[in-house]
């Protein structure tokens, strides 16, 4: 399998009380091409850094980060983000805020609409292309926002905590559909997340951090067959990985935030 991100020795440090405080020390990661990988771990152990670094919205202060095997160097419409706020633009409809992206490229109109209808339709908002965002749920307005990420066509959409916002049972849903619409339409996918059983229900590989300094402690191949129904989710096979993931994530020494 192709390699889509290479995570080479990625360093993040800030500035804190005049001494470096280690965001994240030396992280390496492979990705293959239409893998699912969740990132999971405490508070601050560097999950939205190393996103954001892999994004071009932060760059390393050691190491690099390579996408296609080119050296990330800002943000490119390769790689689509999708954050827990929902960012849609409050005065455009579902459809117009899908299109945006396409806008911006130059895509020709009758284009736009074809590819818009596609993914609106893939995320099971056709009912609401005209509706403005205000009057959509937040798991609406995140599939609207999984949509936009999709409609440009990046070959990697990096997800942080998109669902983080939403109860449990709309999480639930939007987990299983993601999975849908990515088996439809595989992506590259790095989603990070602090919900172990989310960590474990969509990846083929969850990747588990720590703190001080940020970097991963462990990465746990997720062999449960897809499509991943409810009766996965409630398999023994399940309960066993989330508990390993879980034990990696919890049984960590607690690490104050402090300058190295
Ligand atoms: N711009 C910044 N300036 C200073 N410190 C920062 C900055 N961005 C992140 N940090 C610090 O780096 C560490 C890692 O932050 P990051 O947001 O990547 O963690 P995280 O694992 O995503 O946390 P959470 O799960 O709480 O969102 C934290 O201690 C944070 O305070």
């Amino acid at each position: 399998m192709t390699t889509r991100i290479s995570i080479r020795g990625v360093a993040r440090t800030f500035p804190l009380q005049g001494k470096d405080f280690v965001a994240l020390g030396d992280v390496s990661l492979d990705v293959a091409d239409n893998e699912f990988v969740t990132i999971v771990g405490p508070s601050g152990c560097g999950k939205s850094t190393l996103l954001n670094i892999v994004a071009g919205l932060d760059h390393p202060t050691g190491g690099q980060a390579l996408v296609g095997g080119q050296a990330v160097t800002g943000p490119g419409p390769d790689r689509g983000v999708i954050f827990q706020q929902f960012a849609l633009f409050p005065w455009l409809t579902v459809r117009r805020n899908v299109e945006f992206g396409l806008r911006t490229a130059g895509v020709p109109r009758a284009e736009r609409r074809r590819r818009a209808e596609h993914f609106i339709d893939l995320v099971g908002l056709t009912q609401f292309a005209d509706a403005l965002p205000k009057t959509l749920s937040g798991g609406m307005k995140q599939r609207c926002a999984i949509a936009r990420a999709y409609a440009v066509d990046p070959s990697i959409l990096l997800m942080d905590e998109p669902f983080g916002a939403l109860d449990a049972l709309t999480r639930v849903r939007l987990q299983e559909q993601l999975l849908d619409t990515w088996s439809r339409e595989k992506r590259t996918v790095m989603f990070v997340t602090h919900d172990v059983d989310e960590a474990v229900f969509l990846a083929n590989r969850v990747v588990v951090m720590a703190a001080n300094p940020g970097r991963i402690v462990e990465v746990i191949d997720v062999d449960l067959p897809f499509p991943r129904t409810e009766e996965v989710r409630l398999g023994p096979d399940f309960s066993r990985l989330r508990n390993r993931v879980w034990s990696a994530v919890y049984h960590q020494p607690a690490q104050e935030r402090k300058p190295s």
